[in-house]
């Protein structure tokens, strides 16, 4: 028996369709994908081809219509307890500080506050943020809020981290700082990780292996890609690295053709 970190097995996720409300989706159909622990893996593909319903299987958000969730070599039934997730939208609950944004989790864990406190105080350190735990969510910039949010899933030490597209909505200069930040901090535990992203460089530069969704409907993996860049790795710097290149050059060969079959399917639905 598999005992990866996750491990889905022949997984399908069918939906009632929101364009004819009568009809079936097959977002993913047949999906094997494992995520070993201590790797970091990321899933790129077309837009609408089903990462984040991956994702949310993977969290136990969503129950797969076929095939199975696997966490550790267990069943996934419910909500996976031993992850943290860091979404895209914003996680943070706006009339708390930062500092009791971070405490949250470890309190409804039953940690007693004093204690919950510390560990909180130390993750603000550690992301950045010493000294600015009593800033509301509405006194932070977005890259504040995303160090927070980086604390407030890190301070629960999960041993898997699920991230969808976390940094989209920063500008480049703040990303990339954060994508650096994640690899140091993800170094130090070495958890597993399933990143999802559009950005097959961010992908690239930041993972053990990047795996290629083919265009919906029943989307699927269609390459599986080991990224042999030696660690550490500075986000910038190895994007001019020869290796990344080519790295870049064999999954873009792939995912060319399924970004615009995507991009066709999208057009249709609109028109
Ligand atoms: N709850 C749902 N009900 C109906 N359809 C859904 C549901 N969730 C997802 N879908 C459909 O399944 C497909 C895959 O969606 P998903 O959000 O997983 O794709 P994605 O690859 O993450 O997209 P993007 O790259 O745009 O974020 C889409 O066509 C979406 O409309």
């Amino acid at each position: 028996m598999s005992s990866a970190a996750i491990d889905l097995q022949g997984v399908a996720c069918t939906f009632v369709s929101k364009d004819a409300p009568g009809q079936r989706y097959t977002a993913v159909e047949g999906v094997d994908l494992q995520v070993q622990a201590g790797e970091f893996v990321s899933v790129v593909g077309p837009t609408g081809c089903g990462k984040s319903t991956l994702l949310n299987v993977a969290a136990g958000l969503l129950e797969p219509s076929k095939g199975s969730a696997r966490i550790f070599g267990e069943p996934l039934t419910g909500i996976n307890t031993r992850a943290g997730y860091m979404f895209q939208s914003e996680s943070l609950m706006p009339w708390r500080t930062g500092i009791q944004n971070v405490m949250a989790g470890l309190q409804f864990r039953g940690v007693p506050e004093r204690q919950a406190r510390e560990q909180a105080d130390d993750w603000l350190r550690r992301v950045g943020l010493g000294g600015f735990g009593d800033r509301y969510p509405h006194q932070m910039s977005g890259g504040m809020r995303k160090r927070t949010s980086l604390a407030q899933t890190l301070v629960l030490d999960p041993d898997i981290i699920l991230m969808d597209e976390p940094f989209s909505a920063l500008d480049i200069q703040t990303r990339q700082l954060m994508e650096n930040e994640v690899l140091q901090l993800w170094a130090e535990k070495k958890k597993a990780v399933l990143f999802i992203t559009h950005d097959l460089d961010e992908a690239i530069a930041m993972s053990d292996r990047v795996v290629v969704m083919s265009a919906g409907p029943a989307s699927r993996p269609i390459g599986d890609f080991a990224i042999d860049i030696p660690r550490p790795r500075d986000v910038a710097e190895v994007k001019t690295t020869p290796r990344f290149l080519e790295l870049h050059a064999a999954i873009w060969a792939v995912l060319r053709d399924e970004v615009l079959k995507g991009y066709q399917q999208q057009l249709r639905k609109v028109a």
